[in-house]
């Protein structure tokens, strides 16, 4: 499994679409051992974002790089050893089973003609395990509710082994426990060394676990700082429009109240 810890940038990142100007100039950086909220309203560009920091969509302007080296110049495979994915929950053509949805997350680590070995089916148990989904593992993927195939995607990218997660809404669709207990264990996996990049309509999961908050507004990065900071009760009600405010609770921990 791939240990390696590093930085993931994008600079000067435009991306245009239909005509229209998506993304325009974004420069961000994502880490060992952050957790980068990005925030933004519908149709802002966060899925655009990701797909560009992934290599999925190519930027018109601007570079993405690993630890220096532009995304372009490695192979598919050395991305996904550092770099996995977690997209929104979707219906899968193929009726696989949770555990083999999981198992092509070690796809990165197999041959042309390579079978799972015993590494392979350490990681995927070990994903499984980590997303408390067991009992589904034998379940076909098309048949489980929109929460249970998100945490199925989580585990595959946890299989993956890669060190950079980048999630588009990960706790979407996931009932109130799965919430709290994916929150606490991407915070888990942060201390151990993961940069987490994930998108995210709720500021308070922003305020309970991100070590920073990026808002994508018109385009650009407004503003890239400490969620305290970013998530003011102006700042909310200039991008949502909505009336709130930000109280400080025990723990030193922020809600937004509504
Ligand atoms: N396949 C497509 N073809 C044309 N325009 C698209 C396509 N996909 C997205 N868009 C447009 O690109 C813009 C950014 O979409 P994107 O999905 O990145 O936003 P988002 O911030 O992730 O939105 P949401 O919070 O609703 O998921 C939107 O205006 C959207 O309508």
């Amino acid at each position: 499994m791939s240990m390696e810890p590093g930085v993931l940038r994008a600079c000067g990142l435009r991306f245009e679409r239909a005509g229209r100007t998506v993304l325009d100039g974004i420069d961000l950086s994502l880490a060992s051992g952050d957790i980068l909220a990005l925030l933004g309203v519908n149709g802002a560009g966060k899925t655009t974002l990701l797909r560009c920091l992934l290599g999925l969509l190519r930027p018109c302007a601007g570079q993405v790089s690993l630890d220096g080296a532009p995304l372009a110049s490695l192979s598919r495979q050395r991305l996904a050893c550092r770099l996995a994915y977690v997209p929104q929950a979707h219906v899968a053509p193929f009726p696989f089973s949770v555990r083999e949805v999981v198992t092509l997350g070690r796809l990165p680590y197999q041959g042309p003609f390579g079978a799972a070995g015993a590494t392979d089916l350490d990681a995927v148990e070990s994903a499984i395990d980590q997303l408390g989904i067991g009992a589904l593992a034998e379940r076909p993927y098309t048949e489980l509710s929109g929460g249970e195939r998100q945490l199925t995607l989580i585990a595959r990218a946890l299989a993956q082994g890669a060190r950079l997660l980048i999630m588009d809404e990960p706790v979407s669709g996931l009932d109130f426990g799965h919430q709290i207990r994916l929150l606490r264990h991407l915070e888990r996996l942060a201390a151990d060394g993961y940069g987490i990049l994930k998108t995210t309509h709720h500021p308070d999961h922003a305020l309970a676990c991100a070590s920073r908050v990026a808002v994508l507004h018109q385009g650009r990065i407004e503003v890239d700082d400490v969620p305290d900071k970013v998530l003011t009760p102006e700042r909310i009600r200039r991008l949502y429009r909505v009336d709130v405010e930000v109280l400080r609770v025990s723990g030193g921990r922020s809600v937004v109240i509504y």
